[in-house]
């Protein structure tokens, strides 16, 4: 481990076990940094994907001087406690590290098992940063980008091991997050699960929905079922290990259902619209409640949707004409319909630079539409 400009920088080699789309991910943006990724797998054929995607290569398990900085072991949530343990055991030197959604489990299934020697070198973390793909083709460089990272030390873990885990959310671009796996566990209860479990719940009210409706659908119901996509097999662990923290928030949205179903039952008795009123309020402050990408304070920039022909080259000829202004461009967001031959480009800008960026694209020929 090197220390460059104040800050704790991995020097590698850093061995990733589980070559899926966190793994890969890790690997391209190590790879990217020029460190040395060594990648294993128990599936030959995915190990051997992330390889040629670039993300590292592969372990030669004959090389017994092999001595990484840094394992991760980005494998699902079920399997993670024993291959920390197996990878605490293989390498006497090495940082080893997890990245499972779930942290509490995890670290008692490595507590249990590992020589007690060996568990100061353990330090449990979570990127906060996935998709609802998975497996190495869907892997991103970027994937970490100004997203958190928590780091769940335990009572147990050294001082320079916490440092080498956070040098790895540092290397990728997070922004880490120090709590601990309890903390943790009750924190993605409600920021991840309830989500999860939500978006599926709604999304399978789908299945019998008729064509002609479906078609309708706009941006609201893209928006709440994105994460619908998501892997049922990783998520049966995820769900399962944290199911105690998970049923007593849903205690709490049946509660609130039973309540929104008899207000709905009579929607003109006394109080009813009250109740509805009540409904939608407290959403629009859990909603406002939630911070920007970078940890910025919510509402912090201005969007404006711009409709365009959905022929090659528009969405860069749009980028560059914006660059033009010297606008910063804070985010961006492609909605794109099949059946329809336009798309439409939300573009996230400081405030005070909306009307002037609005005015500028009108007057090169844009439409402009919210
Ligand atoms: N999918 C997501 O968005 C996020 C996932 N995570 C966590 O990251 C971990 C990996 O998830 P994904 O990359 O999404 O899953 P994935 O399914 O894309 O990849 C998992 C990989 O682990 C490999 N694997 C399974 N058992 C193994 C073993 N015994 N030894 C070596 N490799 C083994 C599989 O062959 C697969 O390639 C999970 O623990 C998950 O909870 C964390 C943050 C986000
Ligand atoms: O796709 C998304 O937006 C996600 O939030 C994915 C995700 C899945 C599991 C995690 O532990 C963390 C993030």
């Amino acid at each position: 481990m090197t220390v460059t400009n104040g800050g704790t920088h991995l020097s590698g080699p850093v061995l990733i076990v589980g070559t899926g789309l966190l793994g890969t991910s890790i690997g391209l943006g190590l790879r990217a940094r020029g460190l040395d990724v060594v990648l294993s797998d128990i599936s030959p054929s995915t190990q051997a994907v992330a390889q040629d995607i670039g993300a590292g290569r592969p372990l030669d398990p004959s090389d017994s001087a092999f001595a990484p900085e840094l394992v991760v072991v980005a494998a699902p949530p079920d399997v993670t406690g024993a291959l920390v343990v197996e990878a605490l055991a293989a390498y006497p030197a090495a940082v080893v590290v997890d990245i499972a959604s779930v942290k509490d489990s995890v670290l008692k299934a490595v507590t249990e098992a590992a020589d007690d020697a060996a568990l100061p070198r353990y330090v449990g973390t979570h990127p906060m940063a996935g998709r609802e793909k998975s497996g190495p083709v869907a892997a991103r460089a970027e994937l970490f980008t100004s997203m958190p990272w928590v780091i769940c030390a335990s009572g147990q873990s050294a001082p320079d091991a916490v440092r080498t885990a956070e040098a790895l959310a540092i290397d990728l671009g997070a922004v880490v997050s120090r709590m601990s796996a309890e903390e943790h566990d009750q924190s993605v209860a409600v920021i991840s699960h309830l989500p999860q479990v939500l978006s599926s719940l709604l999304a399978s009210r789908l299945q019998d929905t008729p064509a002609h409706a479906l078609s309708l659908a706009g941006n609201g119901l893209r928006d709440v079922t994105r994460i619908a996509a998501s892997d049922p097999r990783l998520w049966v662990q995820i769900l399962s290990a944290n199911a105690g923290r998970l049923v007593e928030i849903l205690y709490g949205v049946r509660e609130d259902l039973n309540r929104l179903i008899g207000t709905l039952e009579n929607p003109l008795g006394d109080g009813a619209r009250l109740d509805m009123a009540q409904l939608m309020a407290e959403g629009n402050i859990g909603q406002a409640r939630i911070p920007g990408k970078h940890g910025t304070p919510p509402e912090t920039f201005a969007r404006l949707t711009v409709l365009v022909d959905d022929v090659p080259g528009q969405i860069a000829r749009l980028l560059t004409e914006i660059g033009d202004t010297g606008i910063n461009l804070e985010d961006l967001r492609l909605e794109h319909s099949p059946e329809r031959q336009v798309g439409l480009a939300e573009i996230s800008v400081l405030p005070g630079k909306r009307h002037e960026l609005t005015d500028f694209l009108t007057s090169r020929g844009w439409k402009v539409v919210q």
